[in-house]
């Protein structure tokens, strides 16, 4: 039988009055979490505190470890998670995305984080609502978001879902299962905590477990910057961070939080990255969007300065405007299909390695068919550059906004926009080309003359698309 929510509200208050034992008001007691090993290490000052190294350390040695049982995860009864399904609403699609923004082991991370007293060490030394007031988008009013963000609509619309989920988690859930007096305040400050501060923790031990999402006192001190300074897994019953470079006294000790697009970022973090400083250690771009096109190799659009992609916002109106025609029609067009008929976040994920991307543009079984599937490609090829050109206008040109990193997403948006809108304009210009049954040499002079007027990344999707596409090799030498 699922306990009850009081059983879980006195699980909850006992956890409490356990973590009460471990009150302090400071880094140092925070440090005292990795006795007996703990390195000298500092804090450097707000606003961005970061963790500073005091004494060297050895590239591939382990430098700091704290034990799994300081971190806030979300380890409940074992019928938590089936309780909370019981009582959260049914997602409603607002969202250009199909996954839960918000899971249920962030609302357990969420509750424990929620059950610890104010003068526990951690909490004491968590950022206040203030600071995530001036960075997280989450906070923000709807108009404050639309001056902010102006003309990236699915990110807005992102960031709007969010703010509904929470108050509908919070009624639904939270209220249910914390403190009576807890208010919607202090849920909100939790969910930035977790937005900004917890991380997946793989086990060094077993490498196919699921990692545990938990937060990580001290550790979660440590700021992104690529390329990788420092790692963490679990090892035993500890998390230790190996520094993966030798570090002197007064370096950073930094971590990564993973390959994410500057939209993800600003959404989580607060903070966006310019494409230099967003590029992973094989040199591509996390601010780039690519369409994969599934043939005996994926073969990638990029936008220019990268390679694979995790950027997806500013393309999912033109992606659902090509989905909404797909499905007023009977063409099966490749769409793996997210509920409702939305673009699914996984659309534009960067694929396994199985290669198990969704074909955007259609069927491939046949590329060297190019007789029916022609038009119908061109026509999905015009609908997309129409409506990316129409979103296009939506921002101002350039960009403005008063919050830097929101000017950092809006110029990667535009970026990516416009590189797609050429690209789209080439294939097009070429497809018509083609329909006009001039020679093959000319074609390919023509070619040339169009390859010379592009930007190389933008050749390359281009020639990609239409040879795998539209079978069009011949008129490429
Ligand atoms: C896990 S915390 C890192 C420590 C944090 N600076 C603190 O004061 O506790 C994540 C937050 O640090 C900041 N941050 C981390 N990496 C950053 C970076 N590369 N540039 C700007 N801010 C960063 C962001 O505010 C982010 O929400």
């Amino acid at each position: 039988m699922e306990p009850e929510p009081k059983q879980i509200r006195s699980y909850l208050e006992e956890m409490s009055k356990r973590s009460s034992a471990l009150s302090s008001s400071s880094f140092d007691d925070l440090l005292a979490y990795a006795e007996p090993f703990a390195p000298s290490v500092t804090i450097s000052n707000p606003p961005n505190r970061c963790l500073i190294a005091n004494t060297p350390a050895t590239a591939n040695e382990p430098f700091l470890s704290i034990p799994f049982s300081k971190l806030i995860t979300p380890d409940t009864p074992l019928a938590f998670l089936s309780q909370v399904n019981s009582l959260r609403p049914p997602q409603t699609q607002t969202t250009t995305h199909t996954h839960q923004l918000i899971t249920n082991s962030d609302l357990a991370i969420i509750l424990n984080l929620l059950s610890l007293p104010q003068t526990h060490a951690y909490k004491k030394l968590l950022p206040s609502q203030s600071e995530f007031d001036a960075i997280l988008p989450v906070t923000w009013s709807s108009s404050t978001l639309s001056s902010n963000l102006k003309g990236s609509s699915a990110l807005i619309s992102e960031i709007e879902s969010l703010k509904s989920s929470l108050s509908s988690l919070f009624s639904s859930v939270i209220s249910k299962l914390s403190s009576p007096t807890t208010t919607f305040t202090d849920f909100l400050h939790a969910y930035c905590c977790i937005s900004s501060r917890s991380f997946s923790i793989k086990d060094a031990a077993d490498p196919n477990a699921p990692p545990t999402p938990a937060l990580l006192p001290l550790i979660d001190m440590c700021n992104h910057k690529r390329p990788r300074v420092c790692s963490y897994k679990k090892h035993g019953d500890r998390v230790v961070l190996t520094a993966l470079i030798d570090l002197k006294p007064g370096d950073e000790v930094s971590i990564t939080y993973g390959a994410k697009s500057s939209s993800e970022l600003l959404r989580d973090y607060g903070f966006a990255l310019g494409s230099e400083e967003n590029t992973e250690p094989d040199g591509s771009s996390n601010d780039c969007v690519k369409i994969t096109i599934r043939d005996n190799f994926l073969v990638s659009f990029r936008a220019p300065g990268g390679g694979a992609s995790y950027s997806y916002f500013c393309l999912s109106e033109g992606v659902n405007a090509v989905r909404e025609k797909a499905e007023e029609g009977e063409a099966d067009f490749g769409f793996s299909g997210g509920e409702n008929g939305a673009t699914s976040f996984e659309d534009f994920e960067e694929g396994d390695e199985e290669g198990e991307d969704d074909d955007f543009f259609g069927d491939d079984d046949d590329d060297e068919n190019d007789g029916p599937d022609l038009l119908d490609i061109v026509e999905r090829v015009a609908l997309l550059e129409s409506t990316l050109t129409t979103s296009l206008s939506n921002y101002d040109s350039p960009p403005t906004s008063s919050s830097p990193s929101c000017l950092i997403v809006l110029d990667n948006d535009v970026r990516i926009i416009k590189f797609y809108v050429k690209v789209c304009k080439a294939i097009l210009k070429i497809a018509e080309l083609v329909s006009k049954e001039v020679s093959v040499d000319e074609i390919s002079k023509y070619l040339e003359e169009m390859k010379n007027m592009t930007e190389i990344n933008e050749w390359e999707a281009v020639v990609a698309f239409c040879k795998l596409k539209l079978a069009l090799s011949k008129y490429f030498c």
